[in-house]
């Protein structure tokens, strides 16, 4: 008797907490779903077809453009989650409130499992203390250090391309040597690396950099599992879960586990030659790649010199290492390879810019930091890809208890009301509208779907300024804003700027006949038409003055 008489009362006690849930989340739906927003026609999946979808641009603009800064989307069977775009909302979201608002669960396990507590994998005060080590690494100071590791590498490279050119090759993949450029500029200028000599005639393997390469395509092999990463790393202890992946009897599973394993390797290795090297003095950290002043030297002896409570595990340097390089990768060198096809598209802005950098030194390798930046087209053509390209639009928060996001202006319900402020229930999914702030129109005005460089040359409209975007780079979201806002902005627009400064002064590019296609992504990326191999040919030539 006294056995049902407790789950009587557990019973009783997990119904009034359903309850109270229920009818706190239905005040807070009944205002989400008076949220216009496009029709869905499958009550099992939403919209996620269409949002994640590599073909889903027109959808994304639909999104932005025609239902208001807070747009009202269907999950699956049933859920409902939204896409915020107004200023103000996002400032609660990423600054107000950050520590409410975190990452959805299954993408900080799925970071944790892939490269250990890293900045991506922790939360609260973990992520700050990681990140207070971390910041003057990316400061602009350090950037100045590493300038001409930068012009080093890219000179490299462009003897590469140039004697591709000179044997007569016309169509370039721009992809292909943009991925290359990124993957060794994070290796020498993060980790003190090289992961290609960038030798004339050779494509180098490396092992390290082929894992890195393989981990986003591993993963979306095992999309399922990755959804539930959040429950499987909360099954027993490390052995137990490394013993049943080691059973596994599935080939992608066990494809992950060797990318994580090798990647897992070859940073330790790379992190124990640094300490070594440190140890011994100057001597031996001048041999090294970057002569140690790559970020990881720099954070190994910033670590070392910080107090107790401020010291880092080495386990947590090390899981930064993978990190930062799939972080810098793709990221930027889709966005360069980006800038370079318009370039190709628009001829006159690609003369006017290549002019712009000959009056400078910024072809070689004898300008200063503040000088490359001082460039006002190169500056332009930068800002504007970025602004109306985010490479990366999927970006999610989940409120942990019940929020309010106040917003900037006032949007109609689908019932005609006014709505200013809107109550969000703790575990509502929320998509940050990174592309809708960065296109919506009546803050850039109605060309705000056109590639226009020079609208940066003037000041900005008005209604940009006054609406306090929350992002941290230049009144856009790109790179996000708040505390765990991209750290490493400085460096891709450092990397950007060398690259194009280098290239544009040797070679020409134009377009080919293919159908180039960009494709959403977690990093979105260009393909030919009727080809799934992600590629971005263009015709280059030398100029010739
Ligand atoms: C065009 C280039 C880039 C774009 C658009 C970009 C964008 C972003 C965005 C949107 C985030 C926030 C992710 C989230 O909260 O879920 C982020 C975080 C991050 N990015 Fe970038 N990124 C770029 C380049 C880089 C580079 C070059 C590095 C390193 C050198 C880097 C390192 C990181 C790191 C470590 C984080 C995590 C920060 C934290 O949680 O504290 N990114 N980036």
């Amino acid at each position: 008797m006294a056995a049902y008489a407790w789950l009587y009362c557990a019973l009783a006690l997990g119904a009034t907490w359903y309850l109270q849930r229920y009818l706190r989340q239905r005040d807070a739906y009944s205002v989400l779903r008076n949220i216009p927003g496009p029709p869905s026609y499958s009550w099992a999946k939403g919209h996620i077809n269409q949002y994640f979808n590599p073909r889903g641009q027109a959808f994304h603009e639909e999104v932005a453009l025609n239902y208001g800064s807070v747009v009202k989307l269907d999950g699956m069977f049933g859920s409902k989650l939204f896409y915020v775009a107004d200023p103000k909302a996002l400032h609660t979201i990423l600054i107000k409130e950050e520590n409410t608002w975190e990452e959805p669960d299954a993408f900080l396990a799925l970071n944790q499992l892939m490269f250990g507590d890293c900045l991506v994998g922790t939360l609260g005060e973990h992520h700050r203390r990681q990140r207070k080590m971390l910041n003057p690494v990316f400061s602009v100071n350090h950037m100045r250090h590493m300038l001409p590791i930068f012009y080093n590498v890219i000179l490299k490279l462009r003897e590469v391309i140039l004697a591709k050119v000179k044997a007569g090759e016309s169509e370039i993949d721009v992809l292909e040597w943009s991925g290359r450029a990124a993957l060794e500029l994070i290796g020498q200028g993060g980790l003190g690396y090289s992961f290609d000599p960038l030798l004339v005639n050779s494509e180098s393997r490396n092992e390290y950099g082929d894992a890195l390469k393989s981990c986003f395509p591993a993963l979306s092999k095992v999309d399922i599992l990755r959804r539930y990463a959040h429950y499987l790393i909360k099954m027993g202890p490390r052995w137990f879960r490394r013993s049943v992946v080691d059973m596994y009897p599935n080939p992608d599973v066990q494809n992950i586990k060797e990318v994580v394993d090798t990647m897992s390797a070859k940073s330790y290795e790379i992190f124990n030659q640094k300490k070594v090297a440190l140890k011994r003095g100057d001597e031996a950290v001048l041999r090294q790649v970057g002569e140690g002043k790559d970020i990881m030297s720099i954070l190994i002896k910033a670590n070392t010199a910080a107090s107790e409570d401020e010291r880092l595990p080495e386990s947590e340097l090390i899981a930064q290492m993978s990190l930062l390089v799939f972080a810098a990768t793709d990221t930027t060198s889709n966005t360069l390879a980006r800038i370079l096809q318009l370039l190709a598209e628009h001829q006159e802005i690609q003369v006017k810019l290549r002019d712009e950098i000959l009056q400078s030194s910024a072809g070689g390798n004898d300008i200063s930091y503040e000088e490359l930046n001082r460039l006002p087209l190169l500056d332009a053509v930068c800002r504007e890809t970025l602004r109306l390209f985010p490479p990366v639009t999927t970006l999610r928060r989940v409120p942990r208890k019940d929020s309010v996001l106040p917003l900037s202006e006032p949007i109609y319900g689908v019932d005609g009301r006014v709505i200013n402020e809107i109550p969000v229930a703790k575990g509502t999914d929320v998509i940050i509208g990174t592309y809708g702030v960065n296109v919506r129109k009546q803050l850039w005005g109605e060309d705000s779907l056109e590639w226009k460089p020079e609208r940066w040359l003037s000041p900005l409209p008005s209604a940009v300024t006054a609406a306090a975007i929350p992002g941290v780079y230049s009144n856009i979201m790109t790179f996000l804003g708040g505390k765990r806002a991209c750290i490493g902005f400085k460096f891709s627009e450092m990397e950007m700027k060398v690259v194009l400064a280098v290239m544009l002064s040797t070679f020409t590019f134009e377009r080919t006949e293919k159908v180039i296609q960009w494709n959403i992504a977690g990093v979105s990326y260009p393909t030919v038409e009727g080809n799934s191999q992600p590629q971005l040919p263009l015709k280059m030539g030398l100029y010739r003055p």
